[in-house]
């Protein structure tokens, strides 16, 4: 069941489109990353989901209720379906740690015993119940966070959504918050939809991904599909073709081990292949820990250079041909 359709979503400034026909769907349950680069879209499309922004066309249907035309009353409410949890955490300063994450419960108007109770509840959730007295200045940028998210939970809502959750923390920290929101999702099967611009929280968190660019979703699938390509496509020639010409280069990509690395690979392949090859590239290989991508050129593609590449790597593909001289 889908919790989160979006269709043909258009929002503009001035003229300007910022999204442009944007649809898709988040089923319950699942962690959707949104990535792109700065002015993409990212933070447009994520005030539209909050419905903090209206678009000028399009359906925004959260549990079968569409924000995009619903009666400010109406959206009030269905506004405590979401919890928000922000890049500088937006905590009170004035308030403690309790009085913080009750805020959304005491604006819902719950009772105060109900209140007490959900907090405890909560900090002990995110793993700070003896901070509960402490006031924000006291505590870490991470603990921070840990109360941004539990006070993002008061109410109990289906959807969570994190606008760059992660971008005021060091790696480390991130780690923890990343385990802790990959934690909820699980426990709680809440649906977790988050714009980052860190591929590396993508990769961690993400079990889809959307990829914006100038206001259009360019390509969506798994995250190690998704990076994979993007990583890729950095790197390629742009006069890459999909068709060998008479003497063009072979572009191919190798996953190799790591250990592979460190051997005189490259020597060894021109030995037996009789053909040249030229570094172009390495990365990690998005599916696993200690693989390597190499991508290299070569001017002797033949079946016995792809067996002799099968026999020294993991994998090797073609990717597509470039004229000699490049
Ligand atoms: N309130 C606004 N008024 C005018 N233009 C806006 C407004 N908000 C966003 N835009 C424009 O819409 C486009 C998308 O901006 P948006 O902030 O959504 O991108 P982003 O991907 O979140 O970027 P960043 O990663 O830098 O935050 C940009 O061209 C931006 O200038």
């Amino acid at each position: 069941m889908n919790l989160l359709e979006v269709e043909r979503l258009n929002r503009s400034f001035g003229g300007q489109p910022a999204l442009h026909d944007i649809s898709f769907t988040v089923p319950k349950g699942q962690r959707l990353g949104i990535i792109g680069r700065s002015g993409a879209g990212k933070s447009t499309l994520l005030r539209c989901l909050s419905g903090l922004d209206r678009p000028q066309s399009g359906r925004i249907l959260l549990e079968g209720e569409d924000m995009a035309i619903l009666p400010e009353a109406k959206l009030v409410l269905l506004r405590r379906r979401i919890g928000l949890v922000f890049q500088h955490f937006n905590l009170l300063n004035a308030r403690t740690i309790a009085a913080n994450v009750a805020l959304p419960l005491q604006i819902a108007g719950r009772p105060k015993a109900e209140r007490n109770k959900r907090v405890m509840e909560l900090l002990e959730l995110v793993g700070l119940a003896d901070h509960a007295g402490k006031y924000p200045a006291m505590l870490s940028g991470g603990q921070k966070q840990r109360i941004g998210i539990a006070r993002a939970l008061a109410a109990h809502p289906a959807l969570l959504l994190c606008d760059e959750a992660t971008s005021a923390l060091d790696p480390e920290t991130t780690q923890t918050i990343l385990a802790l929101l990959a934690d909820i999702n699980r426990v709680l099967g809440l649906t977790v939809v988050f714009i980052t611009h860190e591929m590396d929280v993508v990769r961690s968190l993400a079990q889809q991904v959307l990829v914006l660019e100038k206001g259009r979703i360019v390509s969506r699938g798994k995250p190690a599909d998704i990076l994979d390509a993007n990583q890729l496509a950095a790197v390629l020639p742009p006069n890459l073709s999909q068709t060998p010409q008479d003497g063009s280069h072979a572009i191919v990509r190798l996953t190799v081990t790591t250990q592979a690395v460190f051997t005189p690979l490259l020597h060894t392949l021109e030995q037996q292949c009789q053909a040249s090859f030229a570094l172009l590239h390495t990365f990690p290989n998005p599916e696993g820990e200690g693989l390597v991508d190499v991508v290299v050129q070569t001017d002797g593609l033949s079946v016995a250079t792809m067996n002799a590449l099968q026999a020294h790597a993991c994998a090797a593909e073609v990717i597509g041909y470039v004229p000699a001289h490049s």
